[in-house]
């Protein structure tokens, strides 16, 4: 039998409004296009589930979908289901191959990709679910409650992929976990790695608990099929993307550390671009829905708990709009909670830049689905500032693992600058000495890259631009003026002749 995963149904017959019942609920949502169902029945008597099961196995059947049974084989068995959904605390999934024999559909949950290895290794499963991805009130025994993240997921997806890739038969998978309306376009993007992607998403409470269940399927459905806005934007064609900032004044709103506050107001004024400072979430819906030309420029450099929630926020709204994201993890090589805090911000939503110095995107490298501990060495910060050494080769690859894996294009800066987009990537060198002896030059470069994005060009390519010409303005202020203070205002001027 062939199964589409695409649309997954799990029950939960403790959230039916009281508009409808339970059976009601799965009848819509087999009507308008849930691809396959599971029963998940905790508190039932064994004889009424098996009245319950036989109920939805008219509706599944009359649909011509799979029908699988959460953990009683008994039940399966009684009704002869398609399939058994187990757990990692349930029967052994050998045992359920065993009394299920080999053509019914056997799914095994997986939160780590030990586990995926586990199943992998045996073989027996035709699909893994894959959770938790995000929190969720419908399960609360689950091994992340803040959920794994589509970061998790693609590490799991790696382990499943190196089987699948040997393998003639494949093993399926879905994500589970929090999805709904306003992420599954996002999980089904950016659950996937090279070679391997989720077949499909499992939801439970935004189809049973919907006082329209028909419609929430339905336009699920079309959800899981579509692209999100801000992967498949239209750019427009600039020769000079410097001059056009200057000609068109596009915003930057910052998100910041208070050191370079002022820095980077000064160098997005002078680049011909305004720059708003703000960190009040309740505004951020009309900058990102109502201004069309606005970049955000997200810095960790002095995060909080509360700071945390208003990175959140944005990364949530600038995401619906389609509006670019430059993302600095300021000195994320060097704790682990500045890199937890990266990975929670990266899990909430896309960034289109990741802008750091070598031990920082080394760091964020830690997250990727390819990452392993034996590829790495050394310590990677000293304060914010990098103490990494590696082969240019070495660099390259790390800025091309982030990239691919976040979908993102990277920015590696240093004495030579890297711009990475998947495979292609550009260096750019030049720039001065003097700017490490300027605080915020670093971070003001996101600002840079942050005002040619607001254009609407393409991301690479202003990224690339953004790099030459802030190396270009620091090349030429070293030209005249020897000294920290007299360089920072040189730079300055400089930034500003060049674009205008
Ligand atoms: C598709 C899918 N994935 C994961 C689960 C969770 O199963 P399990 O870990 O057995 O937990 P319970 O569902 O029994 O609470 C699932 N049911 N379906
Ligand atoms: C049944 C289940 N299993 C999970 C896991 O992580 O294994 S999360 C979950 C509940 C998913 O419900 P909702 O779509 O309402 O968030």
């Amino acid at each position: 039998m062939t199964v589409d995963y695409s649309l997954y149904l799990v029950t939960d017959s403790t959230m039916i409004p009281e508009s409808s019942t339970f059976l009601r609920q799965v009848e819509l949502a087999i009507a308008n296009g849930a691809t396959i169902v599971q029963l998940r029945e905790k508190k039932l008597s064994t004889l009424d589930f098996i009245t319950r099961a036989q109920q939805v196995h008219a509706l599944t059947k009359a649909k011509g979908i799979p029908l699988i049974i959460n953990d009683r084989v008994d039940v399966a068995l009684a009704i002869d289901a398609e399939g058994v959904h187990v757990g990692q605390d349930d029967m052994p999934a050998e045992l359920v191959r065993r009394l299920i024999g080999e053509n019914k559909i056997l799914g095994v949950t997986c939160s780590v990709p030990e586990e995926v290895e586990a199943v992998t290794a045996s073989g027996i499963a035709d699909y893994v679910g894959l959770g938790t991805v995000y929190a969720t009130n419908t399960k609360k025994d689950v091994t992340d409650p803040e959920g794994t993240g589509p970061i998790g997921i693609r590490k799991m997806l790696q382990v499943l992929g190196r089987y699948n890739q040997s393998h003639e038969k494949k093993i399926n998978s879905v994500a589970i976990g929090g999805i709904n309306h306003t992420n599954a376009d996002k999980v089904m993007y950016e659950c996937a790695v090279d070679g391997e992607r989720i077949d499909g998403v499992a939801v439970v409470s935004c189809i049973m608990a919907s006082e329209n269940a028909g419609k929430a399927t339905s336009d699920l459905l079309k959800i899981i099929e579509t692209t999100p806005n801000w992967a498949s934007r239209s750019c427009i064609q600039e020769a000079d993307i410097g001059k056009f900032v200057a000609q068109t004044h596009p915003l930057v709103h910052h998100i910041t550390n208070n050191v370079v506050k002022n820095f980077s107001a000064n160098v997005t004024l002078a680049l011909g671009a305004s720059p708003i400072m703000s960190e009040l979430a309740a505004e951020f819906h009309e900058f990102a829905s109502d201004i069309p030309m606005i970049a955000l420029v997200l810095n960790l450099g002095t995060p909080t708990p509360e700071l945390m929630s208003v990175f959140k926020t944005a990364i949530q709204v600038y995401n619906k709009y389609a509006k670019h994201i430059v993302f600095d993890p300021v000195a994320c090589g060097a704790t682990q909670a500045r890199l937890q805090a990266s990975k929670k911000l990266l899990n909430s939503g896309h960034v289109s830049v990741i802008k750091g110095n070598l031990g920082e995107i080394q760091g964020i490298w830690k997250l990727t689905s390819t990452y392993s501990e034996s590829s790495n060495s050394g310590s990677l910060m000293r304060g914010v500032d990098s103490i990494a050494k590696l082969t240019e080769e070495k660099i390259i690859q790390i800025g091309k693992e982030v990239s691919k894996d976040f979908k993102t294009v990277v920015v590696i800066t240093g004495k030579v600058n890297y711009i990475i987009d998947g495979d292609k990537y550009t260096k750019s060198e030049g720039g001065s000495e003097l700017m490490g002896l300027v605080t915020g030059s670093g971070c003001s470069l996101g600002s840079t890259i942050a005002a040619f994005l607001a254009t609407g060009a393409d991301v690479y390519l202003s990224a690339v631009d953004a790099v030459n010409l802030y190396n270009e303005a620091g090349r030429r202020a070293a030209g005249y003026s020897s000294t920290p203070g007299s360089f920072m205002i040189s730079f300055v001027d400089e930034l500003y002749k060049l674009t205008h």
